[in-house]
C-alpha cells in the first residue's frame, strides 16, 4: 500500500493555463481576443519533505502556477496533483492538509483581534480544543506573537500581520506549506525571524515547503532546490549547491603566499586574473564544475607556501538573473 511519503507531494505534469485577454484597440471598434500563455507545460514532481524555492522574473507565471495548486484555478492543460489529490474538485479535503500564505492577500478577519481569527481558523480545519491550544503555543513563541494577540489585524504593522499570516497558515500543522512571497515587505530583522521559524517548524515535522519569492536569500535560507521559471517554463531545476556549477559561472580564488613571487602556474582552463601587492595576492578563476578547490590548492602549493586564502561565489541573485535574460 502507498504511504504519504510514497506519494510526490507535488506533482505537475506538463502543466499549463492560459488567459483570455480582450483589448481595445485605437480607432477600432470592438475588441480583440488574445491568449497569454502564463504557464506553458511545467512538468515538476517535489518529493514529501523536500523544500522548494520557485523562482521567476515579473510575470514568468508563478502565483498562476500556485494558484492551480491550490485548486483556485482550473488548467487549460496537462495535469496536477498536490498530496495525491486533483486540486479543483477536491480543494476543500486539501485545504486541511495544505497551510498556504499568499504574500497580498490575507486570511485574516481584518477587525477581529488576531487570537479570534485563529479560534476561526481552528474551528474551520476540526482541531480539539487542546490541539488548537498546543499549536498556537508553539507559534506564540515561535513567531513572537504575544505582543499583538489580542490586538485588531487592521492595527498589526506588516511584519506583524505577516508573522500572524504565517501561524495562521501553519495552525492545523499542514504535511505541504505553500508561501508566495512570505517576506515582501520585511525589514530584515522580521524576515530572518520568519525564516528561523519555518526552518525550525520544518526540522520538527518533516514538511514539504513551496516558496516563490523574489529575495534569494529567502532560497538560501529556506530551500534545497531551485525551480527558475521563465516565461511560463522551467528554466533550471535543480540542487541549489550544485546552481553556481549547472551554470558554469566562474569561482574566484584568492591566494595570498609567504613569499612574493611574480607567476604560478595553473592548470589547464584555470586563468590567473590578476597578481597583486608584489606578487604576494593571486587572483584566479576556474569553473567549479571542472576544478576543485583542493586540488588547486595542491598544485600552487607544491610552488609556494599559502599564507592565506579567500573563495570567492558568484551571488545566486546575479545568476538567476542571468537565467531569465538568456530566456529572454
Ligand atoms: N487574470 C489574468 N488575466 C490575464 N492575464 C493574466 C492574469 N493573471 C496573470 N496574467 C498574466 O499571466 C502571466 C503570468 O502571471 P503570474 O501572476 O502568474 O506571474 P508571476 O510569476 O507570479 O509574477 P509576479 O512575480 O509579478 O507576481 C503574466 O503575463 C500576467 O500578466
Amino acid at each position: 500500500m502507498s504511504t504519504p511519503e510514497d506519494v510526490p507531494a507535488i506533482s505537475l505534469q506538463d502543466l499549463s493555463r492560459e488567459y483570455v485577454v480582450r483589448t481595445r484597440r485605437p480607432g477600432r471598434l470592438g475588441r480583440t481576443r488574445g491568449v497569454v500563455r502564463a504557464v506553458d507545460g511545467i512538468t515538476l514532481d517535489v518529493a514529501a519533505g523536500e523544500s522548494v524555492g520557485f523562482v521567476g522574473a515579473n510575470g514568468a507565471g508563478k502565483s498562476t502556477t500556485i494558484k492551480m495548486m491550490t485548486g483556485i484555478l482550473q488548467p487549460t492543460g496537462g495535469g496536477l496533483r498536490v498530496l495525491g489529490r486533483s486540486p479543483v474538485p477536491e480543494r476543500r479535503q486539501l485545504a486541511r492538509e495544505v497551510g498556504v500564505v499568499f504574500g497580498q492577500r490575507s486570511q485574516l478577519w481584518w477587525d477581529l483581534p488576531l487570537r479570534d481569527s485563529y479560534g476561526i481558523l481552528a474551528a474551520m480545519h476540526r482541531l480539539t480544543p487542546a490541539q488548537h491550544e498546543s499549536r498556537l503555543a508553539r507559534l506564540v513563541v515561535g513567531l513572537d506573537l504575544s505582543g499583538f494577540l489580542d490586538r485588531p489585524v487592521r492595527q498589526l504593522s506588516l511584519g506583524q500581520r505577516m508573522r500572524g499570516e504565517l501561524a495562521a497558515a501553519l495552525l492545523h500543522s499542514p504535511r505541504l506549506v505553500i508561501l508566495d512571497e512570505p517576506t515582501i515587505g520585511l525589514d530584515m530583522v522580521s524576515k530572518e525571524g520568519l525564516r528561523r521559524f519555518l526552518r525550525q517548524d520544518r526540522a520538527e515535522r518533516g514538511t514539504t515547503l513551496f516558496l516563490t519569492t523574489h529575495d534569494m536569500t529567502d532560497v538560501e535560507r529556506l530551500c534545497d532546490r531551485l525551480v527558475v521559471v521563465n516565461s511560463g517554463t522551467v528554466a533550471y531545476d535543480g540542487a541549489l549547491d550544485g546552481f553556481r556549477e549547472a551554470l558554469g559561472a566562474p569561482r574566484e580564488l584568492v591566494v595570498d603566499l609567504a613569499e612574493p613571487r611574480r607567476e604560478i602556474s595553473v592548470p589547464d582552463g584555470v586563468t590567473v586574473m590578476a597578481v597583486e601587492a608584489d606578487g604576494i595576492r593571486h587572483r584566479i578563476q576556474f569553473n567549479g564544475g571542472e576544478h576543485k578547490v583542493p586540488a588547486l590548492l595542491a598544485h600552487i602549493g607544491a610552488q609556494a607556501e599559502i599564507a592565506d586564502l579567500t573563495l570567492g561565489e558568484p551571488a545566486i541573485e546575479d545568476l538567476v538573473r542571468e537565467i531569465y535574460a538568456r530566456g529572454r
